[in-house]
């Protein structure tokens, strides 16, 4: 059979599309090679995987590390447009976040949907784009063509506005990142059927027409075989599936499919089997509307045979006559997705019927291109009429068939045809031989065609928009990344120094705080100390612990309590119970003041440490509020003392004497005794230290000694008396003789009596230093021997040795619970800031190395996608629909010619 290279070019639907390369190799049935077929087609299943991959690595990448962001992307509000072509300036915000938007720039040349950021765009010019083009773009660019297969309707009114930000806002980010992964779930999904569409090597060629216009004879033709039964009468009731004999391995029988079962080769049960010399018998018995597999060699060249083409696996399907019961059935079978080429066979005697007319309206809305072959042309006797009526019906059922009617509707003799290619030795002159030769050329062609456009088109036109998507939400994401990688250096930036300088100045503060915690605890024990025992060492004197001029000490109002004045002989005894009330009074008052003043030293220090605080801690954190209130110190003793009595024990000159600051108020201590007015045991105690010799002229003069000792405790260093009495004595010893002793007497008793009126007359000043110098005994500390006041004090030795001791250890322990609290604080906020420093450090390094991984993920996601675009030849324009003017003009002319017939 010639080989006739056609100038074939189809052009195609809304709905589908070419791949460049494959057109051009198709172009011309003959020229057709295998390779360039499966070439393509390898290049777009890589392709396919490859995607699928991406499509992965996008959900691994969302659930693993980034919630994937859904992009919405508003008319710009720059008022100055872009004017370069394929470029469009859009406002970039997300579903979750509608409020914060980016300018960016979108360039939908090539297909593509490189986004950028408006600041950083770099779009390269196109210089040369057809208004056309331009056009196209400036569809593309259109706000509802962003996303073609990943959009997902969130129902957020005109332009996602923030008008529906309420609804934006229940829609967790996660949820949207879900439906995004939902998405790519389907994608990949979607992938793998389109990789086994384009694996698919089989085509299926569905002819059919008017009852009896010779379909069987025509495909018999096809096959140059008599395979299908020919009959003058309407005979075939049943789909007769024609297939090359190698699909069964190599034997030619008939398989009769059960009914309501899937046919399967390889299962028995789905199929009865017959020779193929049956299957005229099969087909004119039955009534049924069976389908039948028929399995036939065709011994010709494949450049010659339709079926064993070398280059598709063609199954011609012989389908039952149109009448008004078969129209629906025919149709819906014609409708099958497996269906690439729908051959419609008119008897060119009776044009089209209204059972014809019927099924072309119905089949052209799914397939926009039919092959009509008008048979029995050779009986006719006006052809030229015959072909201007048949096309004027085809131009009104199919319009793109019409439009290509050179190559799509061909006028023959498929009887003619069918008898030379059995060999028939009645073959008679064929004027329509090269008709038929060329319906033979165009019917590969067009197979071809069909089967590129039906499997391996819808996979090009799914992965050009789908990689486009990608790509626009990877870059869109890419830029989220690269301002949340900003934002995140930013914040490593401020709070990294921060808390640097934090752990540099932890241990300093700390030592700040405990030197000074330890220093002003040792200051308000050593103040303490000084003023309580100052304060006895004056009573312990006969005079008042505290002088008015030291109540400028205490903020309250008090008051230096003074001795009382001096009532008389007659009432001697209250006024040594007064005296000894105002001394242990005043006693009190220097611990009041005492304690005062630890309470204005306190209160310094924890400003002090307040400001240790505030010098080492960072900006922003909160201060204490802890308010210091000086008054609360010491009020838990005051509630205890309230609480329990006068029973707080303070332990005093080693022993407890249920002592506290109320001293005056202790009914123990008022009564007042005989040696508070004259301290006998005071002259016994110094005498007996002094002088051991001494004892015995105490045991021999008791009762003089008594006087002289009262004489001495009262008088002491300022009246000279004890000098007097040891004259007396020295006298004793130099005159131990009887002599002396008889007018030693005299002289005693008028010295006694001397004294005892000076004794009466010194009382008003002896009663307070007697009673001072008992009260200061009773509170003066029993300190081991060997370790002094200062060293004890600073020692912090155990508060038992003295009342001042006690009393200085319990404020500077009050001032050391005061601190310690003000230091822990101080600390603890410090602690908690630091800790809040190292998080947000930490979370910004997070953040910065997660937003720079997505970034460069994203990065690689739009390299990939484009990598991918480039190496499976999906070029641009490759889903936007050719229109008609861009067809050859040889080709216009000769439908124009085609038209005129
Ligand atoms: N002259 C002439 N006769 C033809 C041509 N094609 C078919 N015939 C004859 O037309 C008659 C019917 O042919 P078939 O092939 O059985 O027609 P069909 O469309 O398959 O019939 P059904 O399947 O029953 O609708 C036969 O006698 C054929 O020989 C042709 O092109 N020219």
């Amino acid at each position: 059979m010639p080989h006739t290279p056609t100038s074939a070019r189809f052009s195609k639907a809304s709905n589908e599309v070419f791949v460049p390369g494959v057109l051009e190799q198709a172009e011309g049935c003959v020229g057709v090679k295998q390779d360039a077929y499966v070439e393509q087609r390898d290049l777009l299943a890589t392709a396919l995987q490859r995607t699928q991959g991406i499509a992965r690595d996008v959900k691994e990448f969302n659930k693993e590390s980034w919630t994937i962001r859904y992009p919405q992307l508003a008319p710009s509000s720059d008022p100055v447009p872009d004017r370069r072509p394929g470029v469009a300036r859009r406002s970039l915000s997300f579903a979750d976040q509608p409020s914060s938007a980016t300018e960016v720039t979108i360039s939908t040349a090539a297909d593509t949907h490189s986004i950028t950021m408006s600041s950083l765009s770099e779009v390269p010019e196109e210089a040369d784009k057809s208004e056309e083009e331009e056009s196209a773009s400036k569809d593309e660019a259109t706000p509802t063509s962003d996303f073609q297969v990943i959009r997902l309707d969130l129902n957020l009114g005109p332009n996602g506005s923030a008008a529906v930000g309420s609804l934006v806002s229940q829609l967790e980010k996660e949820s949207i990142a879900k439906l995004l992964e939902d998405r790519f779930s389907g994608a990949i999904k979607h992938m793998d059927n389109l990789l086994t569409r384009i694996h698919d090597t089989a085509s299926k060629v569905l002819v059919t027409g008017d009852l009896n216009a010779g379909k069987s004879t025509f495909v018999n033709a096809l096959l140059s075989r008599e395979v299908l039964p020919v009959d003058q009468q309407p005979c075939t009731t049943m789909f007769c599936e024609v297939h090359d004999a190698a699909e069964n391995g190599g034997v030619e029988e008939v398989h009769l499919m059960t009914e309501g079962m899937t046919y399967s080769r390889d299962d028995e049960s789905t199929f009865t089997r017959a020779a193929l010399a049956d299957l005229e018998k099969i087909v004119t018995e039955s009534d049924a509307q069976h389908i039948l597999k028929v399995y036939v060699s065709d011994a010709r060249a494949s450049t010659e045979s339709l079926l064993k083409n070398g280059v598709v696996d063609i199954t011609l399907i012989d389908a039952p006559g149109l009448n008004r019961d078969s129209v629906k059935t025919t149709a819906l079978f014609a409708r099958q997705e497996e269906i690439d080429v729908v051959v419609f066979v008119v008897d060119s005697l009776n044009h089209l019927t209204e059972s014809g007319i019927s099924f072309l309206k119905s089949a052209s809305t799914e397939k926009a291109y039919l092959f009509i072959v008008a048979n029995r042309f050779d009986l006719l006797r006006d052809p030229a009429r015959c072909k201007r009526r048949v096309l004027e019906q085809i131009q009104k059922l199919s319009p793109h068939t019409f439009g290509d009617a050179e190559n799509l509707v061909h006028f023959v003799d498929s009887a003619s045809a069918l008898e030379r290619g059995t060999g028939s030795e009645s073959v008679k002159p064929d004027p329509l031989a090269p008709a038929f030769d060329k319906l033979e050329v165009d019917l590969r062609s067009f197979v071809l065609m069909k089967r590129t456009l039906s499997k391996l088109m819808p996979a090009a036109t799914y992965l050009t928009k789908f990689l486009s998507d990608v790509e626009l939400l990877a870059g869109a994401n890419s830029i989220l990344a690269q301002g949340e990688l900003e934002e995140a250096k930013s914040d490593l930036d401020r709070e990294k120094p921060v808390l640097e300088a934090m752990k540099r100045g932890k241990d300093g503060l700390e030592a700040n705080l405990e030197l000074t915690e330890e220093s002003r605890v040792s200051e308000s024990l050593a103040r303490a100390m000084e003023r309580i025992e100052l304060a006895i060492e004056r009573v312990g004197m006969g005079q008042v612990g505290v002088e008015e001029e030291e109540m400028s000490v205490s903020s309250r109002p008090r008051r230096a309590p003074a001795l009382p004045p001096y009532p008389g002989l007659l009432s001697v005894w209250e006024y040594a119970k007064d005296v000894k009330q105002a001394l242990y009074r005043s006693v009190d008052l220097a611990v009041h003041l005492a304690e005062d003043e630890s309470r204005s030293l306190t209160s310094a220090s924890v400003n002090e440490i307040n400001q240790l605080g505030e010098s080492h801690l960072p900006a922003g954190v909160e201060r204490s509020r802890r308010v210091f209130l000086p008054e609360a110190m010491f009020s838990a003793r005051r509630r205890g003392r309230r609480g329990r009595g006068n029973s707080t024990s303070i332990i005093v000159a080693g022993g407890t004497h249920n002592l506290g600051i109320g001293l005056a108020q202790n009914p123990e201590l008022r009564d007042v005794s005989f040696s508070d007015i004259i301290g006998v045991q005071y002259y016994l105690d110094n005498l007996h230290d002094e002088n051991d010799e001494d004892d015995k002229v105490a045991s021999t003069f008791n009762i003089v000694s008594l006087g002289v000792g009262a004489l001495t405790m009262i008088g002491g260093k300022a009246v000279g008396a004890r000098g007097l009495l040891e004259g007396i004595m020295r006298v004793f010893n130099i005159f131990g003789d009887e002599e002396s002793r008889k007018w030693v007497a005299p002289v005693v008793g008028v010295a006694t009596v001397g004294l005892s009126v000076y004794l009466v007359w010194d009382l008003p000043n002896a009663i307070p230093r007697t009673i001072g110098r008992n009260i200061r005994a009773s509170l003066v500390e029993s300190r081991s021997a060997g370790q002094s006041r200062a060293e004890s004090s600073l020692t912090r030795a155990p508060p038992d040795e003295s009342f001042a001791a006690a009393h200085a250890h319990r404020i500077s322990r009050e001032t050391r619970k005061v601190l310690r609290i003000a230091a822990w604080d101080v600390k603890e906020r410090f602690r908690v800031a630091m800790e809040e420093r190292s998080r947000d450090v930490k979370v910004a390094e997070e953040r910065m190395s997660c937003a720079e991984k997505a970034r460069e993920f994203f990065g690689g996601i739009v390299r990939e996608t484009r990598d991918i675009r480039e190496k499976a030849r999906l070029a641009a324009n490759s889903s936007r629909p050719e229109s008609v003017s861009a067809l050859p003009a040889d080709k216009k002319s000769s439908l124009s010619q085609d038209k005129k017939l």
